[in-house]
């Protein structure tokens, strides 16, 4: 039986045993989780260095009916393990309310909406492994002052440490993407919340980079400024140009809180 890839569903089968052995060795227990949830295993190559791995519970979530079946007949370890569906219509109660990680060589063209979801359900997340377009994967682990710097790099390193882990060539996928891909894992924060408002903090990153060359003081006008925000050494400066503590210290005083100018 054979799976021929689909373009629509981001299907590039990995063809290197050896990377998909490495990228499943990445996953490290951060935050003490048992479960882990693998993010469209097509036809199981990085599966099969997750299933040996004792130490976890492994399901997976694929949305390719096709490769469900071929699963179901090839790994028989994983019968009762498979949700067919689309991950980003999941309710996030596969595993109860245990925690889990999530792993992937994920189908590129969604990779922001995953971690958008993923951003959704972060207290239940300790630990992501991934593998994704290079250019999306250095974007998410870059810092203020790049060109590639986001609303996803700054809300992902808020809640978690990204370390870009390795390149991976096209050829080595059957069928090789016109792109690189990237490796990266990303580790939930010590510190489990922000120092201010959640929800106003996201508002505020999402404002600042929607309307990334104006200055904070126009890109964020619709929010209402506080007069402390407005006096603030942020406000002549774009969204790219602040680390995630400045956003948290402009959130607070966006909050008309007592952020100071630290
Ligand atoms: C890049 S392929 C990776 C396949 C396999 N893990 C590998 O490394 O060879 C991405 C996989 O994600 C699946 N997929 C695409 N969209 C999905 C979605 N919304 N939910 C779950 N799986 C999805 C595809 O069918 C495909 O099997």
């Amino acid at each position: 039986m054979y799976v021929k890839p689909k373009k629509n569903l981001g299907q590039h089968f990995l063809k290197d045993l050896s990377i998909a052995r490495r990228i499943a060795e990445l996953l490290s227990g951060h935050g003490t989780y048992r479960n882990v949830l693998e993010i469209g295993p097509g036809t199981g190559v990085l599966t099969q260095f997750l299933l040996p791995q004792t130490a976890y519970s492994v399901k997976v979530v694929e949305i390719d009916h096709e490769s469900v079946v071929y699963l179901r007949e090839t790994v028989p370890a994983l019968q009762n393990r498979i949700i067919e569906g689309d991950f980003l219509n999941l309710k996030p109660d596969y595993f109860g309310d245990e925690p889990f990680a999530v792993i992937g060589n994920f189908p590129y063209n969604i990779s922001s909406q995953i971690f958008f979801r993923i951003l959704d359900i972060r207290d239940r997340v300790p630990e992501v492994v991934c593998m994704l377009q290079r250019e999306v994967a250095q974007r998410i682990a870059s810092g203020p002052g790049n060109k590639d710097y986001g609303i996803l790099s700054v809300l992902l390193q808020a809640w978690y440490d990204i370390r870009y882990e390795f390149t991976v060539e096209p050829e080595v996928f059957n069928p090789p993407p016109k792109v690189h891909s990237g490796v990266i894992t990303l580790r939930r924060n010590a510190v489990a919340q922000l120092a201010c408002d959640e929800r106003k903090f996201t508002q505020v990153v999402k404002a600042g980079f929607n309307q990334r060359r104006k200055t904070l003081r126009n890109a964020l006008k619709p929010l209402g400024l506080t007069e402390a925000a407005a006096d603030s050494r942020f406000m002549d400066k774009r969204a790219e140009q602040l680390s995630v503590a400045d956003f948290v210290h402009l959130t607070t005083l966006m909050e008309g809180g007592k952020g100071g100018e630290g």
